[in-house]
C-alpha cells in the first residue's frame, strides 16, 4: 500500500495533547506518514503554557528544505506559527515546493489563555498564508479576530465566513467548540462558490478538550492527502475528534488531552450528522 506523506508545520507541546504531538498521533491513526517542521517549543501541560521558545528562522528554513528535497507531500497543515517572519518564510516555501492541499489552523491563543501568535502577525497570516490555503479552520474567537465581526448567531457566523473568504482562501471552516450555550458542537464550512456544509455532534460536558483544533485540522490534512473530497474529509475529521473527546484518558489535573486512539474502535460515529 502506498503511504501518503503529510506535513505539519507547528509548535511542540511538551504535554503531548496539542501541537506537533497531536498532529503526528492523528496522522499515524489515519494511516498517513507524518513529517514535521517545528516552529516553536512550548513548555506546556494540562494546566497551561509556562514558556515559549521560537525556533531560529534559519533552522525552520533548513527543516522546510529537508522535507521539500526528499518527500512527496500530498497535504499539509499549519498550526502555531508564532510570528510574522515565520509565516512569511513558511508561505515562501509552500510556494517554492508547490505544496497543495494546505489546511491553515490559525492558532492564536491556547485554551489556558497563553498567546501562541504575536498580535501583529495576524496581518501576515491573512496576506501571505490564507491565499495559499484550501481550508482555514478557525475556532469562534479566531474567526472573530480574522474577520473583525462578533459571532453571536448564524447570520453573524455567515458574515464572518464571507469576510474571511475575501482574503483569498478557498474554504473556511468555523469550528463550534467554543459555542458553549448550544447542545451541539456545530462546525460550519463555506467555500468561495457558496457551497455550505454544517456538521453537528452532541456537545460533551468535559474539560478534556486540549488540542481538539490541532487534531481536527491534522485529520483534515490526512484525508485530503488520501484524495478525499471536503465533504468526506470533514466528516472523518469530525468523527475522529468526537471519538477522541468522547473517550477521555483522564491525564493531568487541568484541560486534559483527547484520546487519539479512540477512533479505531469508536462506537459514537452514528451521532454525527450533516444538517446542511
Ligand atoms: N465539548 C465538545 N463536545 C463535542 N465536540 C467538541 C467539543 N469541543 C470541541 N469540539 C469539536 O472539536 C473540534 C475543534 O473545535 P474547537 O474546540 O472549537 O477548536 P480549538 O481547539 O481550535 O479551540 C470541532 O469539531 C468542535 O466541534
Ligand atoms: C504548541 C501548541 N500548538 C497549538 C495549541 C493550541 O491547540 P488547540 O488545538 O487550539 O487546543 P487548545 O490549546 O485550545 O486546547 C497549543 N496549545 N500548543
Amino acid at each position: 500500500m502506498e503511504l501518503k506523506q503529510v506535513l505539519t508545520i507547528a509548535g511542540s507541546d511538551s504535554g503531548g495533547g496539542a501541537g506537533i504531538q497531536a498532529d503526528i498521533k492523528t496522522f499515524q491513526e489515519l494511516s498517513v506518514f507524518g513529517t514535521s517542521v517545528i516552529t516553536a517549543v512550548t513548555a506546556q501541560n494540562t494546566l497551561g503554557v509556562t514558556d515559549v521558545a521560537p525556533v531560529p528562522l534559519n533552522n525552520i528554513q533548513k527543516q522546510l528544505e529537508a522535507i521539500g528535497e526528499d518527500f512527496e507531500i500530498a497535504a499539509l497543515k499549519t498550526g502555531m506559527l508564532f510570528d510574522a517572519e515565520t509565516i512569511e518564510l513558511v508561505a515562501k516555501y509552500i510556494k517554492h515546493y508547490n505544496w497543495q492541499n494546505l489546511i491553515v489552523d490559525p492558532v492564536m491563543i491556547a485554551k489556558g489563555g497563553a498567546s501562541l501568535l504575536k498580535e501583529e502577525a495576524s496581518e501576515a497570516l491573512i496576506m501571505d498564508l490564507l491565499p495559499l490555503a484550501a481550508v482555514v479552520t478557525p475556532n469562534i474567537p479566531e474567526a472573530e479576530a480574522l474577520s473583525n465581526i462578533r459571532i453571536h448567531d448564524e447570520e453573524s457566523r455567515m458574515e464572518a465566513a464571507k469576510a474571511i473568504l475575501s482574503t483569498g482562501v478557498r474554504g473556511i471552516l468555523i469550528k463550534g467548540g467554543h459555542g458553549k450555550e448550544s447542545d451541539f458542537a456545530e462546525d460550519f464550512y463555506l467555500d468561495r462558490h457558496g457551497r455550505m456544509l454544517i456538521l453537528r455532534a452532541p456537545r460533551k460536558k468535559t474539560n478534556q478538550t486540549h488540542g481538539t483544533g490541532c487534531t481536527f485540522s491534522a485529520a483534515l490534512a490526512a484525508e485530503f492527502a488520501k484524495g478525499k473530497s471536503i465533504e468526506e474529509a470533514f466528516f472523518i475529521a469530525k468523527q475522529f475528534v468526537h471519538a477522541a473527546i468522547t473517550n477521555p484518558l483522564n491525564i493531568g489535573a487541568g484541560h486534559g488531552p483527547t484520546n487519539h486512539a479512540a477512533y479505531r474502535s469508536n462506537s459514537s460515529k452514528e451521532s454525527i450528522q450533516y444538517v446542511q
